[in-house]
C-alpha cells in the first residue's frame, strides 16, 4: 500500500472538514479525488503530504512522497534547473539528477532559464520535474492543470499518464474536472460532507478517450450534486 488512511477527522476550531475518511492508494495506483470547493480534498493531500499531522485517526504512507500545486511554486531568483533540486540532500549530483528530470517533461533545455521566461505550462512541468526527481513512491497532484489552457491541459494529461506508466508512483489527484479523472485514474472518488461519498473503479483499455465511462461519468456528478462537468 502506498497509503492508507483509516477514521481520518480533521477539524479546524470548531470547524470539522474531514469526519471519519477511510482511503487505500494501492502501490502504483492512479486515484482521482472530486469534490465540491471546500470539501476538503487540499487539506487531505496536505495530512498525506505531513504537511499537516493534527489529525484524529490514522494515516500511514510508506516511502517518499512528493506533492506539486496548482501554482508551480517556483523561486523566480533561481535557474530551472536549481529549483528542480531545492532541498534534496546530495549536492553533487544535483545538476545530472535536475537535468534527468527536466528531459523526463520535455524541458532539457530550459535547465538554465530563469522562471519568469516561462509559460504556465512549461513552469507546471518544472513543478512535476521538482516533485519526480524525489522518486516519489506517492504523487500527489492538487489540481495540478487547474490553471493552464485547455490545449496545454491536454498535452499534460499525457505526458502525466506517460510518467506514471513509467516510473509507477501512485498518485492521488485532486481535481475539479470530472472528464479528466475519468481519462487518467483507475479509480475515482468522490468527497463530500467530510468522507467519501462514492467510490468507481474504472477498467482498461488505455489510453481513455473522452467519452468513455459515461455511465461513470453519470454517477459522479450524481454524487457532486451539479450536472456540468466543470466545477470549478
Ligand atoms: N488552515 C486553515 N484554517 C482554517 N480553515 C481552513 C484551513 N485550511 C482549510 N480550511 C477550511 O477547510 C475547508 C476545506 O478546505 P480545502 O482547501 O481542503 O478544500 P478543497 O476541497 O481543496 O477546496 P477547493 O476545491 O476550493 O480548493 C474550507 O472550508 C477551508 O476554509
Amino acid at each position: 500500500m502506498a497509503a492508507r488512511v483509516s477514521a481520518l477527522t480533521k477539524r479546524f476550531g470548531p470547524r470539522t472538514v474531514l469526519s471519519g475518511v477511510d482511503l487505500k492508494i494501492a502501490r502504483g495506483e492512479f486515484v482521482a479525488l472530486l469534490g465540491r470547493s471546500g470539501s476538503g480534498k487540499s487539506t487531505l493531500l496536505r495530512i498525506l503530504a505531513r504537511l499537516d499531522s493534527d489529525v484524529e485517526g490514522e494515516v500511514s504512507v510508506e516511502g517518499a512522497v512528493s506533492i506539486a500545486f496548482q501554482q508551480p511554486r517556483l523561486l523566480p531568483w533561481r535557474r530551472v534547473w536549481r529549483n528542480v533540486v531545492l532541498g534534496l540532500p546530495d549536492r553533487g549530483r544535483d545538476r545530472a539528477l535536475a537535468e534527468r528530470a527536466l528531459a523526463e517533461v520535455r524541458l532539457a533545455d530550459h535547465a538554465d532559464a530563469w522562471p519568469p521566461t516561462l509559460s504556465g505550462g512549461e513552469a507546471q512541468r518544472v513543478s512535476l520535474a521538482r516533485a519526480l526527481v524525489r522518486e516519489p513512491d506517492l504523487l500527489l497532484l492538487d489540481e495540478p492543470f487547474g490553471a493552464l489552457d485547455a490545449l496545454t491541459r491536454l498535452a499534460m494529461h499525457r505526458l502525466v499518464e506517460d510518467l506514471w506508466q513509467q516510473h509507477r508512483p501512485g498518485i492521488l489527484l485532486v481535481t475539479h474536472d470530472v472528464d479528466e479523472a475519468l481519462l487518467l485514474a483507475d479509480r475515482v472518488l468522490v468527497l463530500g460532507d467530510g468522507r467519501i461519498v462514492a467510490e468507481h473503479v474504472l477498467g482498461p483499455p488505455r489510453p481513455r478517450r473522452l467519452g468513455d465511462h459515461l455511465d461513470v461519468r453519470a454517477e459522479v456528478l450524481a454524487a457532486l450534486g451539479v450536472t456540468e462537468h466543470a466545477l470549478a
